[in-house]
């Protein structure tokens, strides 16, 4: 990735720090994080979990009960016993970009994007150059002078990308950027933002169900679960070594969480072996990961050696895999396997039946789950 000369572009991003807190209606939000100057984080977790009132609170739509928001070294918004500071939403030098553009329909895609340099106080040729040159990076060159309703959807968010980086913010909300696009155009564009927001040293927090835009765009990623935190760390870390289900389902493996004991993992009836990349705190919570591909499934308990994992369970239910084939899951503990549809048709498998599971140590990974630092 070709980075710009710092003169062009003059790194926008700013450091934040947030500690925030919320209730409202039986929802309660406490969250703590921050993002450096430049980087991006992503912030995933399920329906409901908080991820737009974190957003809301950032961008000031929201006020914190409590908690203090700090961007570059510059209060945001503040409140504890002490004292309460709140900066209006169009102070904070942060931007917006939602699944939706909201583009001005009777401008064209240049009056749009130098929409917010003209209402910055950037005289107008300058103003339409920058503009210009923004459509022309994020590859809409021929097109400026359409106005929004000539324009395709993935045509129209270049346009918002192009306008929210344009007016230079400190931090870029990006709320489920490409929810609402069609799938064949999200790869080429996620790609392109991800150079977008490097090349200009914009500072980024995107929410997203899609763990693809955390792996694309984000260098760290917090997993939100009913208003907390629950794990947070290099994108990659969290997704080799899940510490919630959630996050596991999002990385497409198992993850058993027992105690450990021994340096092995004990789930109830089941003990899983494997390669523990942290050292397991005695007694602590502790977790076993696993892809559903390395399940071995058996009506008789399997007599390898080499499978030190075995547990017995039923069937709960059989459904097609993401992946192709048949998905087959259990309940204690709750995991499922990846089989061939000739496999659950060898085994006459049906919900109820009873098998014997098993996973080579070698293909399990333990971890501690302890808070990640
Ligand atoms: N305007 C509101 N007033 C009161 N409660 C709200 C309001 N908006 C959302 N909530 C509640 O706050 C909680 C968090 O919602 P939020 O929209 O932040 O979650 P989310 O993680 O963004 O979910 P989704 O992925 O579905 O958008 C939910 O329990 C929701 O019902």
């Amino acid at each position: 990735m070709t980075r710009e000369p710092a003169a062009s572009t003059a790194a926008a991003g700013g450091a934040l720090d947030a500690r925030l807190r919320l209730v409202r209606d039986g929802f309660d939000l406490e969250v703590a994080f921050a993002v450096g100057a430049g980087e991006v984080l992503a912030l995933l977790g399920p329906n409901g979990a908080g991820k737009s009132t974190v957003l809301a609170l950032l961008a000031g739509v929201l006020r914190p009960a409590a908690g203090r928001i700090e961007l570059d070294g510059r209060t945001l918004a503040e409140a504890s016993d002490r004292s309460s500071t709140f900066v209006r939403p169009e102070r904070r030098r942060i931007g917006l970009l939602g699944q939706d553009p909201t583009l001005f329909p009777h401008l064209t895609a240049l009056e749009n994007v130098a929409f917010g340099p003209r209402a910055a106080g950037m005289p107008r040729r300058d103003a339409t150059a920058l503009a210009a040159s923004w459509l022309a990076r994020v590859g809409l060159d021929g097109l400026a002078h359409r106005r929004p309703a000539e324009l395709s959807g993935g045509q129209r968010q270049r346009v918002a990308i192009a306008r929210a980086l344009a007016a230079r913010p400190a931090l870029l909300l990006l709320d489920e950027p490409f929810a609402s696009l069609d799938v064949e155009v999200v790869p080429e564009l996620r790609w392109m933002l991800r150079e977008q927001l490097a090349a200009s040293g914009t500072s980024a927090v995107v929410v997203s169900h899609d763990v693809i835009d955390a792996v694309v765009l984000a260098d760290r990623t917090a997993v939100l679960e009913r208003g907390r935190i629950v794990d947070t760390g290099p994108t990659r870390e969290v997704l080799a070594a899940p510490r919630s289900p959630f996050t596991a389902a999002l990385a497409g493996v198992n993850l058993v969480v027992g105690a450990a004991a021994d340096g092995i993992v004990v789930a109830g009836e089941a003990t899983f072996t494997g390669d523990a990349a942290e050292p397991l705190v005695e007694g602590a919570s502790a977790a076993a990961v696993f892809r559903p591909s390395s399940v071995v499934v058996a009506t008789r308990r399997p007599e390898r050696t080499s499978l030190r994992n075995v547990w017995h369970d039923r069937v709960t239910a059989i459904e097609p895999s993401p992946g192709g084939g048949v998905r087959l899951r259990f309940g204690a503990p709750p995991v499922h396997a990846d089989v061939t549809a000739a496999a659950v048709a060898e085994l006459e498998l049906a919900p109820g039946s009873e098998v014997w599971l098993a996973v080579k140590a070698a293909e399990t990974s333990l971890h501690p789950l302890a808070p990640r630092r």
